[in-house]
């Protein structure tokens, strides 16, 4: 039996992460890893950092799938891998640098695209849909971003307008066709989060 892997899609700050953390807390240390699409963003190193700022973060094409696949590969056979560790701020993977991922019987992918590419769909046991709104999302962000990420106002706007959005509506919204269960407002669903857990557990006991 492999490791289960459970997927957790939903738009930039629908609260993909904050469910996944909500999940790991009814289950032991050992037994919950969670991995994020974001560390999979591609190395931007070799372009001058105003033309970093300009690439489409919200495209299935900057992000490093084949790598990422070839990890959840190796984690659901029980493989250790080492994840890059990306940096928001200026565009590109810390040189050098990784994070070693042990596996556990439960892993947790959380990402805008997740569910968008065939071949890693068909590796989730669990699909799971964060729905928001748009505008919680986008009040969200402004507020990460600017005290994590090191932006303006002025440039969280142009993104969100002509890249986020669009592809927003492009990719990630259709890919909720995908989803097993679409979870409104994920982290404070309580009876979400209860049926959730409860389906890992038995999965886990048979
Ligand atoms: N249900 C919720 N109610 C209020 N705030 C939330 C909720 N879920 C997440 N947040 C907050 O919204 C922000 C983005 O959440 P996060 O889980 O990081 O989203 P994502 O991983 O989808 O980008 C965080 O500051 C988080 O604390
Ligand atoms: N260099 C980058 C890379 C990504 N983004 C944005 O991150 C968003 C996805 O992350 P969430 O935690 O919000 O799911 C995505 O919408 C990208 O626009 C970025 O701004 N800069």
């Amino acid at each position: 039996m492999h490791n289960l892997l459970i997927g957790i899609a939903g738009g930039t700050g629908s609260g993909k992460t904050s469910f996944a953390l909500e999940i790991m807390k009814h289950f032991p240390e050992g037994d919950v890893v969670l991995v994020d699409q974001d560390s999979y963003y591609k190395d931007l190193s070799d372009l001058p950092f105003e033309e970093r700022k300009k690439v489409n973060f919200d495209h299935p094409g900057s992000v490093d799938f084949d790598k990422l696949i070839e990890d959840l590969k190796a984690l659901k056979n029980n493989v250790p891998i080492k994840k890059p560790v990306y940096n928001f701020v200026t565009h590109t993977r810390e040189k050098d640098k990784f994070t070693t991922v042990v596996p556990k019987k439960v892993i947790i992918l959380e990402g805008i695209m997740i569910f968008v590419i065939p071949e890693l769909r068909e590796l989730i046991d669990i699909k799971l849909y964060v729905d928001t709104d748009a505008d919680v999302r986008v009040l969200r962000r402004i507020v990460r971003d600017i005290n994590e990420r090191g932006r303006d106002l002025d440039n969280i706007i142009e993104q969100y307008l002509n890249q986020v959005k669009p592809m927003h509506e492009e990719f990630v919204e259709p890919s909720k066709r995908w989803a097993d269960l679409i979870i409104p407002e994920g982290a404070h669903n309580r009876e979400a989060i209860r049926f959730v857990v409860n389906r890992i557990k038995t999965l886990l006991s048979e």
